[in-house]
């Protein structure tokens, strides 16, 4: 694909994003390219259960094994795809029942008769850009599972331990955060807005909360961070990066992010080729619409002046890491270990921090679900980085759990896409807040004045006895 979309392209033998689509059929331009991100957080959020929404979604939520995607028909017909967003017009807790962002719902699986957020949205939003936000790769196991797992967990609250001073700031690569929250890197804001990235950056900014801006963003990552800073000059913006096969369009990317302001690059590494996004394929959508393009792949080196790339996805080496690390002094997070030997080796070779991330289930479908992958990695990287993750983070308890099996902060994609699509600016602020209320609230409750208070002992499996001595042993894992 082309312009306008700086479509994703196959690695060193084929370009990758096409190569996803080509499979099933449709070329994949920028669409795949946004896939490669999987969006929207949101709508998996609030159809299961998230802050706005309700778990019911989830819990009904994409084609059963016996008939993953393609016997299932889609969405519509068959209650698949498109019901696993809990999105049936019935789904979603009842009003008075919403988290206190109004974006998280009470419970997961709670019955609602109020639209949940990924509903909303998905009444402003053409179909196939709702589905390329809310998919998921291949049967959407991942993408159910992210939410599924924080509902299996538990929160064993501690009592009677006082304290009027509770706060919710942490230390995250040297700097402040007012809490233990950021906005994960999603592509394509403006199908969701005509604002785009620009209604994120400022509402992420009004509300203090870190923002990561995608490569595959529809604006360039100078105008974002121009827009943070309009809202708050202290704005925090990091750069999502796919490191390119040609050094010279990284290296051209990294000045742009450097220059723009990023005070960190999220280098994401669990896409060695693009997903293979059911839904996308399904509706053929495999290009953004004209007048829209990823914005940062524009004037590259190898392009025709004033068009963009696409954005290449490809299997590349930790030589490739090590090379990108001296190309810049921003500290490097790298996003979407699983793999506890990975993250090891990733200390081992300097990277400043871990996101735990599947992608919000758009790569591998048989990744597990981020929340269970970050207990090993936690213990892997023994303290020496900090860990973040993000998949499924729905409303104040999902944060609290991340954080006791030993997150420093949690991200959320998807979510963020729903707000924004159905209130712009305001919308991404009042899902922001309410997350980070709903978190506030939720550490009171657990006895902690602190995040760094909640502690793994507090995390048990929902369905089964549990007994003192478990995982963590109370100890802190950061
Ligand atoms: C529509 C969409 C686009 C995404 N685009 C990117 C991207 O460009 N780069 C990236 O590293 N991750 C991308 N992701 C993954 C997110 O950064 C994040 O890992 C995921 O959304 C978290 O799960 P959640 O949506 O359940 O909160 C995307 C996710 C979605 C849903």
């Amino acid at each position: 694909m082309s312009e306008p979309g700086a479509g994703l392209r196959r690695g060193p033998a084929q370009p990758v994003e096409t190569a996803a689509v080509a499979g099933a059929g449709g070329p994949f331009g920028v669409a795949a390219v946004a896939g490669a991100g999987g969006p929207f957080g949101v709508a998996a959020v609030v159809e299961s259960g998230g802050p706005f929404q309700m778990a019911a979604g989830a819990e009904s939520s994409g084609p059963d094994k016996s008939g993953g995607p393609d016997q299932s028909g889609g969405p519509e017909e068959s209650g698949g795809l498109g019901e696993s967003d809990g999105l049936r017009e019935a789904d979603g807790p009842a009003e008075g029942s919403r988290g206190p962002a109004g974006s998280a719902g009470p419970e997961r699986g709670a019955a609602a008769s109020a639209p949940g957020p990924a509903a909303s949205a998905r009444r402003k939003l053409r179909p196939e850009h709702y589905d390329f936000f809310a998919g998921g790769a291949g049967e959407e196991t991942a993408l159910r599972e992210n939410e599924r797992a924080f509902g299996r967990l538990a929160l064993l609250p501690r009592v009677l331990r006082g304290g009027a001073d509770l706060g919710t700031r942490v230390s995250v690569l040297g700097r402040e955060w007012q809490a233990p929250l950021f906005v994960s890197p999603t592509a394509f804001h403006r199908l969701a807005h005509p604002d785009g990235e620009l209604a994120t950056a400022r509402a992420a900014a009004a509300t203090g909360i870190p923002l990561v801006t995608s490569m595959a963003a529809t604006t360039a990552v100078a105008d974002v961070v121009a827009a943070a800073r309009e809202a708050d000059s202290e704005a925090l913006v990091w750069f999502q990066l796919y490191p390119q096969p040609e050094h010279e369009v990284t290296a051209e990317l990294v000045r742009r992010a450097e220059r723009a302001g990023c005070r960190a690059l999220v280098v994401t590494v669990d896409s060695p080729v693009f997903g293979r996004r059911t839904r996308d394929l399904r509706n053929g959508f495999h290009d953004l619409p004209p007048g829209l393009a990823a914005e940062n792949m524009r004037d590259l080196p190898g392009a025709a002046p004033g068009s963009t790339r696409d954005i290449a996805m490809w299997p590349a080496g930790w030589d490739d890491l090590a090379r990108l690390r001296e190309l810049t002094d921003l500290p490097v997070v790298l996003k979407g270990v699983l793999h506890p030997e990975d993250a090891r080796t990733a200390v081992e070779q300097g990277v400043d921090a871990l996101l735990v991330s599947n992608h919000g289930g758009r790569q591998l479908d048989a990744a597990p679900a981020s929340v269970e992958a970050l207990p090993a990695v936690v213990e892997a990287v023994a303290g020496r980085v900090p860990v973040l993750m993000d998949g499924g983070v729905r409303r104040g308890t999902d944060i609290a759990l991340a954080l006791a099996l030993g997150a420093r902060a949690v991200g959320v994609g998807r979510p963020v896409l729903w707000a924004l699509a159905t209130g712009g600016e305001d919308g991404v602020r009042e899902v922001l807040t309410a997350l980070r209320e709903d978190f506030t609230h939720v550490l009171t409750l657990c006895g902690g004045r602190r995040p760094e208070d909640l502690t793994a002992d507090q995390v048990v499996p929902r369905g089964l006895p549990y007994r003192p001595g478990g995982p963590g042993r109370g100890e802190r894992a950061w």
